[in-house]
């Protein structure tokens, strides 16, 4: 089954994976094109998070190819996949965070191990103003809230500047006023040319994007992609 476009940022090839028993999915394609805006979607456990984890080179295909930004990602060494990483900012499903560190440190950790203190400095205030952290940054991450963790991990995954943004349910456990939120940022993260990839079971955050951005909706079931249609 294939979704596939134009050349992308991030493009699976009849890509297929397996955890070593059977083959979660099998022959699959998928290309976010540069600037896009794609959904997945689909039951749990049919395999977005192992999709997604593909995408940005965190699991290798069992079989099939990966290319990131045009590097085939079993031809290039570790290296080479930290470099393609480094242009993929990733919201993590669980948002985990390094609980003894303030917020505005674990924020700007992915600048400050690269050894880029400096930039981290720079961005860091008007990145904590545009999550609507700003008056958090001493707090300790086990004291937010959950709409605030989210936030949170947005903006330490745009820390670097990426190029995409891959969130795996990123309101997975927030109201709906605070998901509204969230998807306002991704939206803006879109509008500034970044090709977003967001895995949710939430429809209702789908038919509320649809409204602000064009976007594409991906539906995996029973190792299937195919491309939702109007029927959301
Ligand atoms: N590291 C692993 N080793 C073995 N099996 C795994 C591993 N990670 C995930 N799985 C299995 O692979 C399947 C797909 O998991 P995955 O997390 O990709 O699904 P999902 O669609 O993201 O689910 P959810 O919507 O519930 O988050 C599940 O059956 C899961 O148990």
């Amino acid at each position: 089954m294939s979704v596939a476009g134009g050349p992308g940022v991030i493009e699976l090839e009849d890509v297929s994976y397996s955890y070593g028993g059977g083959e979660l999915f099998s022959n699959l394609s998928l290309t976010l094109a540069p600037g896009s805006f794609q959904f997945l979607t689909g039951p749990s456990g049919v395999g977005k998070t192992t999709l997604l984890k593909l995408c940005y080179g965190d699991l290798i295909a069992t079989s099939g190819r990966v290319k990131l930004f045009g590097t085939d990602a079993r031809k290039v060494d570790r290296d080479g996949i930290a470099l393609a990483r480094r242009r993929i900012g990733v919201v993590h499903q669980d948002c985990q965070f390094l609980d003894h560190l303030p917020l505005a440190e674990n924020i700007a950790l992915p600048l400050t191990v690269a050894g880029r203190q400096a930039e981290a400095e720079q961005n860091l205030g008007e990145l904590l103003t545009w999550v609507g952290l700003s008056h958090q940054v001493d707090q300790l991450p086990p004291q937010l809230s959950g709409g605030e963790r989210q936030r949170a991990a947005l903006a330490r995954a745009v820390i670097v500047s990426p190029d995409v943004i891959i969130a795996d349910e990123p309101t997975g456990n927030i109201d709906w006023e605070m998901s509204q939120r969230l998807l306002r940022l991704l939206v803006e993260l879109n509008r500034m040319g970044k090709a977003v990839l967001v895995a949710t079971h939430d429809l209702n955050l789908i038919r509320a994007a649809k409204a602000q951005v064009q976007s594409r909706v991906l539906r995996l079931k029973g190792g299937r992609l195919q491309a939702a249609g109007a029927d959301l």
